[in-house]
């Protein structure tokens, strides 16, 4: 594994580039979804949970006694369907995958499809992680907004933009935000241990593939986040 640092070198830009299809996964709240908005346009960043039923969001739901997880013949529909769409011809450019791969089977699984359906792209696996008692906090603060968030499970995710005249409103629609269930405190700890337990899994998985996993350490700012991301993948694209 190699950290997201400074000294990574810089590179000048290949005269061709090959599209990345990055994969941001670590815990939760560990800042993967502002990472992937900031980085790129919201139709390059894919979220499992965007391209399923409402059903299925609603038969796999977390709770605190059991963290839903869909099943593996429809995460291969999805993930067949997104790589062979228009939306990720390759000449469309970087593809980032929001907290996707959650395990080392999803990885074997991600990879089979893409050498299948989507040989163009190249896979940058990138862990963002940090301390239980970042997680913590972030989490502790994350206010969503089902107003500018439609869910097809009513369950909203992405951390909403916080007004600032009034903390419990939304800073795009002036809506009143809510918690995220699943980042109640129990749930939480559950989730962590879930992704705490599967992490290894899911490094040793790409290392089988030959692709290192680059870390990032989530207790950094955003602007850093952006940047050194940014850093990476120009300094990969060659690869
Ligand atoms: N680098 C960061 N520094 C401080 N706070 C952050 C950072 N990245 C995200 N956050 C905040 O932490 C919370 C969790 O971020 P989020 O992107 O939803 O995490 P994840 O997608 O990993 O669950 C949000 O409220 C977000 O605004």
């Amino acid at each position: 594994m190699a950290a997201v640092t400074d000294e990574i070198p810089e590179r000048p830009l290949p005269a061709t580039k090959r599209p990345a299809a990055i994969a941001v996964f670590g815990p939760p709240a560990a800042g993967k979804s502002t990472l992937c908005r900031a980085l790129l346009d919201p139709a390059r960043v894919f979220r499992l949970r965007e391209h399923v039923s409402g059903q299925t969001l609603r038969a796999t739901q977390t709770t605190a006694t059991s963290l839903g997880w869909i099943e593996p013949d429809e995460v291969a529909r999805v993930l067949h369907e997104y790589f062979t769409s228009d939306a990720t011809a390759p000449d469309s450019g970087d593809v980032l995958l929001d907290n996707f791969p959650g395990t080392g089977d999803q990885v074997h699984q991600w990879l089979s499809i893409m050498a299948e359906a989507a040989p163009g792209y190249r896979v940058v696996p990138v862990e963002l992680d940090a301390e239980d008692s970042v997680l913590l906090s972030r989490a502790a603060c994350r206010r969503v907004c089902a107003d500018c968030e439609p869910d097809a499970a009513g369950e909203p995710r992405l951390p909403a933009a916080i007004a600032k005249a009034n903390p419990s409103r939304c800073g795009d629609c002036g809506s009143i935000l809510a918690r995220r269930p699943t980042d109640e405190p129990r749930t939480l700890a559950h989730r962590i241990l879930r992704y705490r337990r599967a992490s290894a899994a899911i490094r040793i998985a790409f290392a089988d593939h030959g692709l290192p996993v680059w870390t990032l350490d989530g207790s950094l700012d955003q602007q850093r986040h952006r940047a050194l991301l940014t850093r990476l993948l120009t300094n990969e694209q060659g690869g």
